[in-house]
């Protein structure tokens, strides 16, 4: 008997609520046109230079879910830029770093074509494996988790890390470290760091964005199901509630801190800015020009001490942060996205936003004129023993160049920000994010050939 006669005369291998066009291998979208009528999403977004994907056909439609913010929308895969960056951010996130195990440069090179084959699908939708059951007595190619869901605006961005070009012992590993960027390099120790290493680094990551948590979390465990044997998990972050906004479409969310976070974040819309700020430009580095429309990502797991927090004045609070919590406006007046005034003085002649407060301190008047793209995310990852929540920001920025847009930042903040009272940086990474992918590339191809 075939595998295929085999799966027919088995009842247990054709479930109820799973239609057969989808065990044939059918989108995962499509289950939504099975079940009932369709119409447009309308949910407008940006993704600067990336159209969102209404969907738009009867089948990537679930009036079941109507209610849900954008159900079925996408953001297509390839690009100029890789998705996940100035796409407005969803609502979860799963990043996952990696360290490659295999020693051969085909091996590598074949992951990335695997992954980006993959990343297509799930973008869109697709379970992984070309749709195809596959053979009833082998596991199956997608883990099958996200049947019935849909695309929920899935982004998956790839970035390589200053150990994939040189190990510990300064050896090219893959060829390619005469082609390392500039500055891709291990972040410094700044100030009162007290990272973990197995929170730390990383030959290569994944950021995966959703507006579902179970889309995000299905991504990178089949990425990392696919990387067996080539790469293996070195750590993961979950997070719950975007701390920025990266379009003017977006409301501004807040942080455990309960503050507005995102205000003055660089957005998708600012697009001189961007090209100023966040992609790397084409005469930036000789060396790297396979870097060129990428970005580098600055990945920092904060944990917040919310207990202490909690017991702090309002007024000290929102001094510390230079902001008020109700709004978000600057202590110096105005409303939300008043620009901050750093001369503005009080009845006792000090600036209104203090010399320790977070804006002040981070506000790019005060930066060399640097700005970043944020794309943090809250995070809650159970409790100590005396009862305290493990809780805090998942710092995610993009930047130009790491040694200008971000490292002085965080080293004055760290120095001089009264919030550092609250924060303690448990994590760290830097990754080099290639450009995005043409249709028949894979990710990071320029970087190989
Ligand atoms: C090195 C960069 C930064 C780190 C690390 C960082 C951590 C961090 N931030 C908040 C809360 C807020 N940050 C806000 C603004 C803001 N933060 C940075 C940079 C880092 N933050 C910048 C560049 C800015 C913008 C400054 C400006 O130009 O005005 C705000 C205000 C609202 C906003 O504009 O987003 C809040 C609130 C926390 C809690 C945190 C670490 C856990
Ligand atoms: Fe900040």
């Amino acid at each position: 008997m075939t595998d295929d006669a085999i799966r027919k005369s088995t009842p247990k291998s054709t479930p109820k609520s799973i239609p057969k066009s989808t065990r044939d291998g059918v989108s995962r979208r499509r289950l939504f046109g099975l079940a009932g009528a369709g119409a447009a999403v309308g949910a407008a977004g940006f993704a600067g230079g990336f159209g969102v994907a209404h969907a738009a056909e009867a089948d990537a439609f679930d009036p079941a879910r109507s209610s849900d913010r954008g159900a079925g929308d996408r953001y297509p895969f390839h690009g100029a830029h890789q998705a996940g960056i100035v796409t407005p951010a969803q609502d979860r996130l799963h990043f996952a770093a990696f360290d490659v195990t295999a020693t051969t440069r085909a091996e590598l090179v074949s992951l990335l074509r695997e992954w980006t084959a993959a990343a297509v699908a799930l973008t869109h939708g697709d379970t992984v494996g070309g749709g195809t059951p596959g053979a009833y007595e082998a596991p199956p190619p997608d883990t099958g988790e996200a049947l019935g869901l849909p695309p929920s605006r899935l982004t998956l961005t790839f970035g390589f890390g200053p150990s994939l070009f040189r190990d510990a012992e300064g050896n090219d590993r893959f060829g390619i470290d005469d082609r390392r960027p500039r500055g891709l390099r291990r972040l410094p120790h700044f100030p009162k760091d007290n990272l973990d290493p197995a929170r730390s680094d990383g030959d290569l990551c994944v950021q995966a964005c959703a507006d579902d948590p179970q889309v995000a979390v299905h991504a990178i465990r089949n990425l990392s199901r696919l990387a067996f044997g080539t790469a293996a998990l070195r750590w993961s972050q979950l997070g719950f509630g975007r701390t920025s906004s990266t379009s003017r479409t977006q409301q501004t969310p807040r942080n455990l801190f309960g503050f507005k976070d995102g205000t003055a974040n660089l957005k998708a819309e600012e697009t001189r800015l961007v090209d100023q700020h966040v992609w790397v430009g084409a005469a930036d580095d000789p060396k790297a020009r396979w870097l060129a429309g990428g970005s580098y990502l600055v990945a920092r797991r904060i944990t917040m001490n919310i207990e202490t927090w909690d017991r702090t004045s309002l007024r000290e609070q929102e001094n510390l942060v230079g902001r008020d919590r109700p709004e978000g406006a600057p202590l110096s007046g105005g409303t939300e996205f008043t620009p901050p005034d750093l001369t503005v003085k009080g009845s006792d002649g000090k600036p209104l936003l203090t010399a320790d407060s977070h804006v002040r301190l981070a506000h790019h008047s005060q930066n060399d004129g640097v700005r970043m793209l944020r794309r943090g995310y809250n995070f809650t990852d159970g409790n100590d023993a005396l009862g305290r929540l493990d809780a805090g920001l998942f710092f995610v920025a993009y930047v130009r160049d790491p040694d200008t847009h971000y490292i002085p930042m965080q080293t004055r903040l760290a120095a001089r920000d009264g919030l550092m009272e609250y924060l303690q940086h448990r994590g760290s990474a830097l990754f080099a994010v290639p450009p995005g992918v043409r249709p028949g590339e894979y990710v990071g191809q320029a970087l190989f050939t």
